[in-house]
């Protein structure tokens, strides 16, 4: 099987792992991403069958999606809980420590995981990491800060490159309306120092790293098979 065909049929078998924390009458978060996209797909059944659940989505795009299918969609006016969100990631490390953003979602995407009781993450296995930072770390700056974010972030260590949006008609542009800084580096090896540095300049609206918020990673092989990870299965060193 080519390797594109394996990734995906692991995310799919990922997805589906995550529907055994959905139960009725919950609020699910909606995750962005190729893979929380094949989680909605299978959740938006489970509704045409019949479960009654509300969602609230991290993205414009997983919005129009939920709505498509027919999953009820809200919103914090009316439900301040997420009862279970499930997404995506870009790595996974040690503490489940995660970089997100790589679909350029990161900020609504840490919204919905701050206010969420349990943050599923689903990812095909070549995810893991020993170490955060392979994988360039998306920034997503106020537009009139770039040049001044963009220096910062060089004096931190890091290669920051303005996100193009695919189209080719210029700069990605978030749901926010904000630009996005991918960051290369040669790795993060402290975490939670990057993200104190990292949040610390102004300008910036948010970053990629995801710190103490997954509750657990299901994490899915080629073949199909589910890998569940805790903290306590993957603790930081
Ligand atoms: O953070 C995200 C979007 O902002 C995605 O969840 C992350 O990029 C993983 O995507 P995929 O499931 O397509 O590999």
């Amino acid at each position: 099987m080519p390797d594109a065909q394996a990734q995906q049929a692991a995310k799919l078998a990922a997805a589906k792992a995550a529907l055994r924390f959905i139960e009725p009458g919950m609020v699910v978060g909606l995750g962005s991403g190729s893979t929380a996209t094949l989680f909605i797909q299978l959740l938006g059944e489970k509704v045409q069958q019949g479960l009654d659940i509300k969602g609230i989505a991290s993205s414009e795009d997983s919005e129009v999606l939920g709505r498509k299918l027919g999953i009820p969609i809200t919103d914090f006016d009316h439900h301040s809980t997420i009862d279970v969100a499930v997404d995506g990631a870009d790595e996974v490390a040690p503490g489940l420590a995660l970089i997100k953003g790589g679909g350029g979602k990161l900020l609504r995407e840490k919204i919905v995981a701050s206010a969420c009781k349990r943050f599923i993450i689903v990812a095909d296995d070549s995810k893991l990491v020993k170490q955060l930072g392979a994988f360039p770390l998306p920034v997503e700056v106020i537009p009139m800060a770039v040049p001044l974010v963009t220096e910062k972030l060089s004096d931190l260590g890091f290669t920051p490159k303005i996100r193009q949006d695919k189209s080719g008609n210029g700069p990605y542009i978030t749901d926010e309306g904000n630009i996005l800084l991918d960051c290369s580096s040669s790795g993060i090896a402290d975490p939670e120092v990057t993200a104190a540095e990292i949040r610390s300049i102004i300008g910036v609206v948010e970053h990629g790293l995801f710190l103490n918020m997954a509750e657990r990673v299901l994490l899915a092989g080629a073949d199909g098979s589910v890998r569940e990870l805790t903290v306590e299965d993957y603790p930081a060193a």
